[in-house]
């Protein structure tokens, strides 16, 4: 038998029985019971309004909600799941459908969540659940009968379950495939649509709980005794009833109360939406003229509402039960024109019961077999009533044909047909004197079923869908904890990596400042003083006829005779300005080591100070790029290039960016080059006047002006002159000099001597030519050029400049690692912020969903939802 809806003291079959029916004493209770269900389940469907109204804007304001997804588990885990009541899942989510965590379920029981946890914490409560007493286990055992969802179906939506597929070409429903093109957000976007629909119906049930009305749907063949059967619930000759049809509207019988205690028909305007507070609506009519009033709305299919007052005890009274507004519609016999209008209005939500009636003379008809599937289906139970049937003479084969007949059309009718089919003869209700017991058994158990079915009808749908909506809150409470929890876990992972990393580089950000500053001063310094010791030694050494530094490719010229003297003097000064050209390259050679060093304790620094997983090295340093402009590329190697040998001295007359023999006013060769009259006076007359090297190639004085003399008389572009020349020469000079006696001897004396001199001067000519070209090159170097400060200078301004190289190359490596710490710790800072942004919101996912399943349990609770169906 299935389950039953009908109170111990209405399943009863005999006249004796029927008097245990509902009593204002039980029916009292009933009511009272009913009203305390109503009222916890108004209660519990605004708690769940508000939970879920809190989800929806959790999920638009604070936490992106999402879609769980599960499927069995494979064998082997399923198996490692012992306790009865626990179901093994794997969970992926919608937006995410490759990872997957392995999940349990815990089935709700009293005050319980539909708790989910994951496999892995809960293998742990598990072994300690084994530990528990022997009694909580049955406990759980006999709670687990009573489980609101069956297995089966407990990881699964009802609900809010999202329809994914992805339109109509992508026809498959596995969601894994389906989903993986769907965002997070439109995902969320669907749980809200879900959460607002599921909020509307909430709105709607809640409604249809707190209404208070039953109607009871009074409907069956033509002629088959409807108006008869209504007639005689009420104990009154108010439908008319006739042999031919006659009932073509839909009359609804309403108490008296209703209508403020006036017996009254309304007929509902065609198409007006009745509100018996809006007189527009209706047209009034007396009771008594009902008859006439159907017969003129014959072809209309009228409704019209009748407020009846029924003087019998509420415990007798239909209509005045005590316990419900309750309404008996008589609808028009079953034919082709009548029989959509019915079904329709039989589906109607508000028809809690149907009692169909069908004539034990002519059984079932097509139209009433084609109502009574229809019917069935929507209603599950139909209460039968079959008329007229004193009429039969064999009673008991009427019977079992009519219940054949409705085991094929209504099974659940046919389980309990003890209590919902029913073989009477209402004609004769009305009949004072006359006993009818079936009748009245009838009656009894037609007022148990709707008062029964009233609650099973009105409140059992909003307690099923609200158990269903809890079970669903709580399977995407339980996921999005998990989730959260994960992600709590991993941004707090995080910031236990990342916020040291960011305070460590804030703390050395000072130090890493300080110690690139001085890697960078210090190696400028190294490499000024390094240039200045070269270039000073090599001008010295060149000051003294030498070759600046050793050097291959250079070496001293020969001398080439007397005649090629002014050649020498040139080439001597070549050598000597290529050497020192090659002094200023050795210089730079230093100041690449030297910057290579400071280079690498820039990367250092950077190794010390850069996070793991920020590049150290500033691109690649070519050493050999230093001191060059250009630059061509041969397949992958680049090459560098002087712009020529040598000097680049910025703010003096070597700007041009030429090495020292590409400078003619270096190059040009002079007469003081070879004879430097004044420095052969100096050396061998003593100091004849205060010497300096800046006077070396000051105009001549008057000794120098005789020198002048002396040095033609032996050559002028290398071309000797003859013996007769030398002493006209001495003549014109003595010419110039005292008198007559002076004369005589000083010329013979001056010849003499300037004959010996110029013999041991021209003899001297290799040694010296190489130091006074030396020394007058020296001299040039070392001199201020006119105009420009001290540093302009060749030796100082060599300094400043391969010095300066030093500090462009380390200036742009520590800028580099300067940006690479700054960028780095921006994003540690930034990598800090999400993360605590990420904990923030976790942190309260957590406590969020945590709350929910919490709440979700004491609604399950106060409600007695648990084991609703
Ligand atoms: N003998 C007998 N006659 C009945 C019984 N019930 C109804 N009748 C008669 O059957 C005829 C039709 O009854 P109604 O109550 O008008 O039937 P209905 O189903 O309302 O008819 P429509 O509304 O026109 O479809 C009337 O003549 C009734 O007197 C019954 O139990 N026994």
């Amino acid at each position: 038998m299935a389950q039953s809806y009908f109170p111990v003291s209405a399943r009863c079959s005999t006249p004796v029985a029927a008097e245990l029916a509902p009593t204002p004493m039980n029916a009292t209770v009933m009511q009272q019971a009913y009203v305390e269900r109503k009222d916890s389940l108004v209660h519990a469907i605004d708690s769940t309004k508000s939970i879920l109204t809190g989800i929806r804007d959790f999920n638009k304001e604070d936490w992106v909600v999402r879609y769980p997804h599960f499927r069995d588990s494979s064998q082997e885990q399923l198996e490692t799941t012992k306790r009865p009541g626990y179901q093994r899942r794997s969970m992926s989510f919608a937006d995410d459908p490759r990872t997957e965590t392995e999940v349990v379920f815990a089935e709700p029981r009293k005050s319980m969540t539909r708790s989910l946890t994951l496999a892995s914490l809960a293998d742990v409560q598990e072994e300690l659940a084994e530990q528990d007493n022997q009694g909580a286990q049955d406990n759980a055992q006999v709670e687990d009968s009573a489980r609101l969802i069956p297995s089966a179906a407990g990881s699964d939506f009802r609900v809010l379950r999202l329809d994914l597929k992805l339109g109509p070409s992508g026809s498959s429903s596995s969601p894994t495939a389906l989903v993986s093109q769907l965002e997070k957000n439109s995902i969320a976007n669907l749980i809200d649509e879900r959460i607002t629909s599921s909020l509307s119906h909430v709105d709607k049930l809640r409604a249809r709980v707190e209404d208070t009305a039953s109607k009871v749907l009074v409907t069956g063949d033509l002629n088959a005794g409807k108006s008869t059967l209504v007639n005689a619930l009420l104990r009154r000759e108010l439908m008319p009833v006739d042999q031919q049809p006659c009932t073509s509207a839909f009359c609804e019988v309403h108490d008296v109360a209703e209508n403020g205690g006036v017996e009254e028909a309304h007929i509902v305007k065609e198409g007006a939406v009745y509100d018996i507070k809006d007189v527009s609506t209706f047209t009034r009519a007396r009771v008594v003229d009902l008859e006439e009033v159907i017969s003129e709305n014959e072809n209309a299919q009228a409704v019209i509402k009748l407020y009846i007052a029924d003087p019998r005890p509420s415990a007798q009274s239909f209509l005045n039960n005590g316990i419900a507004d309750i309404s008996l519609i008589d609808a028009p016999g079953l034919n082709r024109d009548s029989l959509k209008t019915t079904a329709l209005f039989a589906r109607q939500e508000e028809i809690d019961v149907i009692v169909f009636v069908v004539s034990a003379e002519n059984h079932f008809t097509l139209s009433a077999k084609e109502f009574l599937l229809n019917a069935s289906s929507e209603k599950a139970y139909v209460f039968v009533v079959v008329n007229k049937y004193e009429q039969i003479k064999d009673k008991n084969k009427c019977r079992r044909l009519v219940l054949e007949q409705i085991k094929q059309l209504s099974p659940r009718t046919y389980e309990d047909a003890e209590d919902l089919v029913h073989f009477v003869d209402s004609g004769s209700v009305l009949n004072k004197d006359a006993k009818n017991p079936s009748f009245e058994t009838l009656e009894s158990a037609l007022r148990s079923f709707v008062l029964v079915k009233r609650s099973k009808s009105k409140l059992q749908p909003a307690s099923t869908y609200l158990s269903h909506l809890l079970s669903d809150i709580d399977l995407l409470a339980g996921s999005n904890a998990i989730v959260a929890q994960s992600e709590l876990d991993s941004a707090q992972a995080d910031l236990n990596r990342v916020r040291p990393e960011l305070e460590k580089m804030k703390s050395s950000r000072d130090g890493l400042e300080t110690t690139l500053g001085s890697i960078e001063d210090g190696k400028v310094y190294e490499a000024s003083t390094r240039t200045k010791s070269i270039l000073t030694a090599a001008v010295d050494r060149v000051g003294t006829g030498e070759l600046a530094v050793k050097n291959e490719n250079i070496s001293m010229p020969t001398y080439p005779g007397l005649l090629r003297i002014w050649d020498y003097a040139r080439d001597v000064r070549c050598a000597l300005l290529a050497s020192l050209d090659s002094a200023v390259e050795q210089a730079e050679d230093d100041a690449r080591v030297i910057t290579t060093k400071g280079f690498d304790d820039v990367a250092d620094l950077a190794q010390t100070h850069l996070p793991a997983g920020v590049e150290r090295k500033y691109k690649n340093f070519h050493a050999q790029a230093m001191f060059t402009a250009f630059r061509e590329t041969k397949g992958n190697r680049k090459i560098y290039r002087r712009p020529s040998r040598g000097t680049v001295i910025p703010g003096s007359m070597y700007t041009l960016g030429l090495g020292l023999t590409q400078h003619p006013e270096l190059v040009d060769t002079t007469f003081f080059d070879i004879f430097d009259v004044q420095h052969q006076f100096a050396v061998y007359f003593g100091d004849v006047g205060k010497h300096t090297e800046e006077e070396d190639d000051a105009t001549p004085s008057a000794l120098g002006i005789m020198s002048v003399g002396i040095g033609a008389l032996t050559m002028v572009g290398g071309k000797a002159i003859g013996a007769r020349g030398l002493v006209e020469g001495v003549l014109r000079v003595s010419d110039l000099i005292g008198n007559e006696s002076t004369r005589k001897w000083l010329g013979p004396v001056l010849a003499a001597a300037t004959i010996g001199l110029t013999a041991y001067v021209v003899l001297e000519l290799p040694n010296t030519i190489p130091r006074t070209v030396g020394r007058r090159v020296r001299s040039q170097l070392l001199r201020t050029p006119d105009g420009y400060t001290e540093d302009a200078a060749f030796i100082p301004a060599h300094a400043r400049r391969i010095s300066g190289e030093t500090r462009k190359v380390l200036r742009m490596a520590s800028w580099d690692v300067r940006e690479r710490f700054r960028g780095a710790m921006e994003d540690r800072a930034r990598e800090v912020k999400g993360a605590e942004e990420i904990e923030r919101k976790a942190k309260r996912a957590v406590e969020y969903f945590g709350e929910v399943g919490r709440k979700t349990g004491e609604v399950r609770s106060e409600a007695g939802l648990v084991g609703a169906q």
